[in-house]
């Protein structure tokens, strides 16, 4: 029976009676030098290097592994075991039945081995790699003469472009339906390659995805995706900041609850608006395109959410979404609907004038006059005229015609009273009599004219020492204090940073006609860690200058100002606090120096508002 084998390696002419591509094959091997009288031990991976070939070869293993046993079932004989060869001819995986595969290893045919045709001569799975096609070697048809009780039968694994990948092959003794155990090794190979397509479509997914994800979270606007049930499937950081909440809580909600008010969902042709006006006059426009696949049938709907240019700017909006926020504004709201008086109390640039105009836009005086007077940047000669008003002729200096004071201005509204523990004694005992008689007199005047006005009054000093010390009445204190409201700094809530920051880049932009800058992760860690002593103030004079010396689109760490980017080093260094007295005194002379004493520059030079300004003068003991 292997007359043929036997007469080709004698040297004689067989080549009528072997199929060409065996016959092509034998004489390879021959070039090869491969000896056929011995099963070679070359190229045989030990253990080691054996796993670092699997770990490369990791799709290829995964897109086989449910393929194998599925194939050695097939069979439906223990007689066979089912091999995965990689790109090299290395064996790389087996399953099959033991006995078998005890004879097989006697001849390397078992992991770890390379059957390259190089090196084994004639075989399956090297020939069928060779020639990048199916092909079965019986008995006498391999060339090395210990490997003649084998019949193989191997099928390459291709990728899209007909590269071979690997091969699978399936070997046995031998068995007479040829045809039949080819086909099967044929359809094994096509499996794994169908696995390894679908890897690659959903790797490529995935990197469409994570592109996606990484685009809409530098995207410095809100992003939404709806699907076609209208619920929401995507939505960006900054969209969820927009709306107040958080990613995870927007995301898998109908896009109809979440944008229910006041005017819901508008449809119109190819595009979707959606809008929402919340608590505080914050509205929110969404325009989005319906995304439509080749047969026109629609999958959803994809756009941006903006805070609408009418309110983006206005100063009334509260931005921030922490916690102590959210359980300040639900106060807020409760406060809005009474008529009492306020008593404000937080550090400077908490936000206290914002919460104030608030209160009052929510409250059933929102069409009526807000007016604010602040009690340090006075002397307090003149406090008691600002706030009453006076007649012609009332005091020498006095305007010809008279004056109309800031009660009298803020009728039917409110008046906000800010640094009211700056308030001197007198005019306390005006504003008392104010307060109790509902109507108000201008100086010089004999008249008094009924007022209807609310009080919200602000104060960064702990009111009750003041009264303790009798700088402060105790009546008046009482009046103020109906209902008081506490304002967090912003070193107690930096989860509201981001959202702050988003904030003042849009407006700083906004004001200064450039386009919108996108602002590095990173940068918030720093802002984070820094204790913001001139608390949302300080913040946005810190955000308006980065951006004005912004040097790219992206606001980035190298754009912080030194001490915020030293903070995080900083944190744990206790402060000298004389010498930072001394310097911020040093700091507030050259300031007024560079303006010739005027307080509104000086303020700006410094990065701070003009009331901490005043404070810190009188503090500090600096006179102009
Ligand atoms: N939550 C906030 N959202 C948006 N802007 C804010 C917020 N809090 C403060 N600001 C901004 O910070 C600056 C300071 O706020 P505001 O004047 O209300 O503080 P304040 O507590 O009254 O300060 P001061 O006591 O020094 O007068 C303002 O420009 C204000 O618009």
């Amino acid at each position: 029976m292997d007359n043929q084998w036997k007469r080709f390696i004698k040297g004689e002419s067989v080549e009528s009676e072997v199929t060409p591509t065996i016959y092509r094959s034998w004489q390879r091997s021959l070039e090869y030098h491969v000896d056929h009288t011995l099963v070679s031990n070359q190229d045989i991976l030990t253990t080691s290097r054996l796993s670092e070939r699997r770990d490369s070869q990791e799709s290829l293993i995964r897109a086989s592994e449910p393929v194998l046993p599925y194939i050695f079932n097939l069979l439906g004989s223990n007689n066979y075991t089912v091999l995965l060869g990689d790109n090299d001819g290395y064996i790389i995986e087996a399953v099959g039945d033991t006995h078998f595969m005890s004879k097989a290893q006697k001849v390397n045919l078992s992991p770890g081995a390379s059957w390259r045709e190089e090196i084994r001569g004639t075989n399956a799975i090297g020939t069928a790699l060779r020639d990048n096609s199916p092909i079965s070697v019986f008995g006498w048809e391999h060339f090395v003469h210990d490997n003649h009780f084998l019949a193989c039968w191997a099928a390459p694994i291709q990728n899209s472009q007909g590269i071979p990948l690997g091969v699978l092959d399936i070997s046995g003794e031998a068995n007479p339906d040829r045809q039949k155990i080819l086909n099967i090794a044929m359809m094994g190979a096509s499996m794994i390659e169908k696995n390894l397509r679908l890897f690659e479509l959903e790797n490529q997914l995935k990197f469409y995805q994570e592109g996606s994800k990484l685009a809409s979270s530098l995207l410095q606007q809100g992003f939404l995706a709806i699907d076609h049930n209208g619920i929401i499937t995507n939505i960006n950081a900054y969209g969820a900041g927009l709306l107040g909440r958080r990613q995870e809580e927007i995301i898998g909600q109908p896009a109809g609850d979440v944008f229910s008010t006041p005017k819901g969902w508008m449809l119109n042709g190819h595009s979707l608006n959606l809008h929402l006006k919340d608590r505080s006059g914050k509205e929110i426009t969404s325009h989005l395109n319906q995304v439509v696949n080749n047969s026109g049938k629609t999958l959803g709907a994809v756009g941006t959410l903006n805070i609408s240019k009418a309110t983006s700017l206005s100063n009334t909006m509260w931005i921030g979404n922490s916690v102590l926020s959210q359980r300040m504004l639900a106060r807020v709201s409760k406060i809005a609907s009474t008529r009492s008086s306020v008593l404000i109390n937080g550090e400077s640039g908490t936000g206290k004038e914002i919460i104030s105009r608030t209160i009052h836009q929510l409250s059933s005086r929102s069409e009526g006059p807000f007016v604010a007077l602040n009690c340090a940047s006075l002397p307090a000669t003149l406090i008691e005229s600002e706030l009453f008003g006076y007649v012609d002729g009332a005091f020498t200096g006095a305007r010809r015609g008279g004056k109309p004071g800031k009660f009298e201005l803020a009728n039917n509204g409110t008046i906000f009273l800010d640094e009211i523990g700056d308030m001197p004694l007198n005019v306390q005992v005006a504003l008392l009599r104010v307060l109790q008689e509902k109507e108000v007199s201008r100086i010089g005047d004999t008249k008094a004219l009924k007022i209807d006005v609310r009080v919200i009054a602000a104060t960064h000093k702990d009111l009750s020492v003041l009264v303790t010390e009798e700088k402060f009445r105790l009546d008046l204190y009482y009046r103020l204090k109906v209902i008081t409201l506490e304002l967090p700094p912003l070193r107690e809530r930096t989860e509201d940073i981001p959202d702050l920051v988003r904030y003042f880049i849009d407006k700083t932009c906004n004001s200064l006609e450039l386009p919108l800058l996108g602002i590095q992760e990173e940068v918030f860690s720093y802002l984070s860690s820094h204790s913001w002593p001139g608390n949302v103030r300080e913040l946005e004079n810190c955000i308006e200058s980065m951006v004005a010396l912004a040097e790219g689109p992206v606001l980035t760490v190298e754009d912080l100002p030194d001490e915020i980017r030293q903070s995080l080093q900083n944190k744990s260094v206790t402060k000298a606090e004389p010498l930072l007295n001394q310097q911020t005194k040093q700091a507030i002379l050259y300031a007024l120096n560079q303006t010739n004493g005027k307080i509104a520059p000086a303020a700006k030079l410094l990065g701070i508002g003009r009331n901490t300004l005043y404070r810190k003068m009188k503090d500090l003991g600096v006179n102009i």
